[in-house]
């Protein structure tokens, strides 16, 4: 089974928890995309939900595939959301922002009763840290910031677009990916970045998950609780 079926068992399994009348937030990424797809089914077969994006990518396809969409400000709160991720650690913390959508993912994560996460076993991890962490800066302090980040131990990149441009978030930032090695206190480092000023949020998602659902290459899919 190669990389992209078992994104799309695990991203199948959990659609399967969404029930009618539910608020659902929609992740980012090609695990999310099978969920989206998958949750497009089964509105066509008469799934009566609404739904909220973490990317202005996922909102164009959910709309595409005719899920009833609304925007965040709508809304009070989501019950569930179905989220990739770069890297899930043992007490199930996360690395995202891969896809460059960390913000938004985070804020709809924030909101939701359950944050479902999807992945193939490629993504479960010990410790955190092999990926590099995404960190969302404001473009008008650049410099100041990546010194602040370098001081922390990060090592920061700009990330770039395929074109060579700076990448630019739905939020018109720039992200900086940092290698930090193995995080062993992501609690500690989340709160460390996010007092730098023109940090606006990095991809460490701690004590968010509700549920992990992965799949593994023997073909068996295994759901992770905290
Ligand atoms: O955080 C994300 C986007 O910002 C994605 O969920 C993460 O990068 C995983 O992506 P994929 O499912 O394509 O492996």
């Amino acid at each position: 089974m190669n990389a992209d079926e078992l994104k799309r068992r695990a991203a199948e399994r959990a659609a399967e928890w969404i029930e009618d009348g539910m608020t659902v937030g929609l992740g980012t990424g090609s695990t999310a995309y099978w969920a989206i797809r998958r949750i497009a089914e089964r509105v066509k077969e008469g799934l009566s939900i609404r739904a909220v994006a973490s990317s202005m990518r996922s909102e164009q396809l959910a709309i595409e595939l005719g899920i009833p969409f609304v925007s965040l400000n709508e809304i009070d709160r989501i019950d569930l959301t179905i989220d990739g991720a770069d890297e899930v650690d043992e007490r199930l913390h996360l690395i995202k922002g891969g896809g460059g959508a960390l913000l938004r993912e985070k804020v709809l994560a924030a909101a939701s009763d359950r944050f479902v996460v999807i992945v193939d076993e490629s993504k479960l991890v010990p410790t955190l840290g092999a990926f590099p962490l995404p960190v969302e800066i404001v473009p008008f302090a650049e410099r100041l910031t990546l010194n602040r980040l370098c001081e922390l131990g990060g090592d920061p990149v700009i990330r770039l677009a395929p074109g060579g441009d700076r990448y630019v978030t739905d939020n018109g930032n720039w992200i900086a990916d940092c290698r930090f090695g193995r995080i062993v206190d992501p609690a500690s480092l989340n709160a460390r970045l996010n007092q730098i000023p023109a940090v606006v949020d990095n991809g460490l998602f701690i004590g968010m998950t509700s549920a992990v659902v992965a799949s593994r290459k023997d073909g068996s899919i295994e759901v992770l609780m905290p």
